[in-house]
């Protein structure tokens, strides 16, 4: 939909922004800035397929793993006709310090296929998945680099994937998280990264005097991520008034069934055919102007950025989606007096139960999903608490470069003490 208008500036160019804003107040030396910008190691990989009427498509796979100083490299496999390397480079940049910002002992990695898996078959997509995974062997393994769920890919993608690296390895659950609970998948996963932003949510709440229980909502991406903050805002007792997806955006200002949302998404559905009462379809720009107290990008990166951050009009934005502010974007809202919880720890609820389906898998035991959730939620607030502190100390300082700053340090640290420079 039109809210896509391109962004001034590349992923990659906006996690180096702040990555220098956040540099800076470290003094952190050029020499190691070099390190800490540029990736461990870039996969790149052939994937010649014969799709079922008989042609041969070829695509092209990555995987970067950016630092793993604190641990195996950790992130998620997106299929999107659009990525490239660079745009890996910052997913994989992101996931490095996203990981040191909730404490969970992993380094950061990002990959997937350049496809559009909405003009494959099923079989297409298996057979795509099973020759990435091969070609990228070598680079996993459950010590070395575990891949999960992100954007169009899912538990059915991650079960392919172990199972066509055990055919070389043996059983390995442990090498990637985001499986079916039925092979060692941890509860609460699917839902974790929404949980995680609901959880921040209320916990930023305070700063801006909002009552959770009374907010609304507006909500852009409807797929994981999105639906499920829907779902879980809908149970708090919050109201969403807005949702967008790539194909339209419709607005409900008493507020929409998220659930029935959700449900007719799974079946197919797009956004712009749900049909309800008081629901009604909108531009792109309208979805953006929507007035709610909590705006969340729910999709892909780049999208509120110069030419159309002034269209906001809300309290908060919580960033479920990667970089998908840009900097002038992010100092509009600023100016606007919008309160930013930034992506690096608003959606880091994934990779935190991530970690804790890890834990599972090497022990091949199984937490219930209060056990999870509750993990998950003292994590969360420890990362907004320790975020928000140092901000406050910074005076004026955002949480964005807040959290990279404590995200870089460790990061630091553990490279120091591993002797890496
Ligand atoms: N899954 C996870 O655990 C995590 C995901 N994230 C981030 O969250 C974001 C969403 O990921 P996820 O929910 O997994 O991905 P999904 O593939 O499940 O959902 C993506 C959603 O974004 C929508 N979308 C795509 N393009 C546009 C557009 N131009 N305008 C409006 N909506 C659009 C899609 O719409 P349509 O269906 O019509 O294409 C879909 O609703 C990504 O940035 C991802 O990196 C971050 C942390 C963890
Ligand atoms: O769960 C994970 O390992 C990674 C999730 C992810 O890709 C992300 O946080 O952006």
């Amino acid at each position: 939909m039109h809210t896509t208008a391109q962004a001034e500036i590349s992923s990659f160019e906006i996690v180096r922004h702040y990555f220098h804003l956040a540099a800076d107040r470290l003094g952190i030396p050029d020499d190691l800035r070099t390190v800490l910008l540029s990736a461990y190691r870039e996969v790149q990989v052939q994937l010649p397929i014969k799709l079922s009427d008989g042609r041969v498509h070829t695509f092209t796979g990555y995987r970067v793993q950016h630092n793993g100083a604190r641990g195996p490299f950790k992130g998620g496999i997106r299929y999107h006709p659009t990525v490239d390397l660079d745009e890996f480079r910052a997913l994989a940049a992101l996931m490095t310090w996203k990981t040191a910002i909730v404490g969970v002992p992993f380094g950061g990695a990002k990959g997937g296929v350049n496809c559009d898996p909405s003009e494959l078959s099923a079989q297409e997509l298996e057979k795509l998945t099973r020759a990435f995974t091969q070609r990228i062997d070598k680079v996993l393994g459950p010590t070395r680099d575990i891949p999960a769920p992100d954007v169009n890919t899912n538990a059915q993608v991650m079960a392919w994937m172990m199972d066509e690296y055990g055919k070389g390895h043996g059983y390995t659950p442990g090498i990637v998280t985001g499986k079916p609970i039925a092979l060692e998948g941890s509860y609460g996963r699917e839902s974790a990264t929404a949980r995680g932003l609901v959880y921040l949510f209320r916990e930023a709440a305070q700063a801006v005097n909002l009552v959770p229980q009374e907010a609304t909502v507006a909500i852009q991406g409807y797929g994981n991520v999105g639906s499920w903050v829907g779902r879980l805002m809908q149970q708090l007792g919050a109201r969403v008034v807005a949702v967008a997806d790539a194909s339209g955006a419709i607005r409900a200002e008493r507020g929409l069934d998220a659930e029935a949302l959700a449900a007719h998404v799974r079946a197919g559905g797009s956004v712009a055919e749900f049909v309800a009462d008081g629901v009604e379809p909108v531009s792109g720009e309208e979805f953006l102007a929507t007035r709610c107290d909590v705006f969340v990008p729910a999709a892909l990166g780049g999208m509120i950025h110069a030419s159309n951050a002034h269209l906001l009009d809300c309290r908060m934005v919580v960033e479920g989606a990667n970089s998908p502010t840009t900097p002038q974007a992010d100092e509009l809202l600023s100016e606007k007096g919008i309160f930013v919880v930034p992506d690096v720890m608003a959606n880091a609820g994934g990779v935190v139960v991530s970690y804790f389906e890890w834990v599972q898998n090497l022990q091949h035991f199984r937490w219930d999903e209060r056990e999870v959730n509750d993990k998950l939620g003292t994590i969360m607030r420890r990362a907004y608490r320790e975020v928000a502190a140092r901000a406050k100390e910074a005076d004026g300082n955002s949480l964005r470069v807040a959290a990279y700053e404590i995200g870089i340090e460790r990061v630091v640290e553990a490279a120091r003490l591993r002797g890496n420079f």
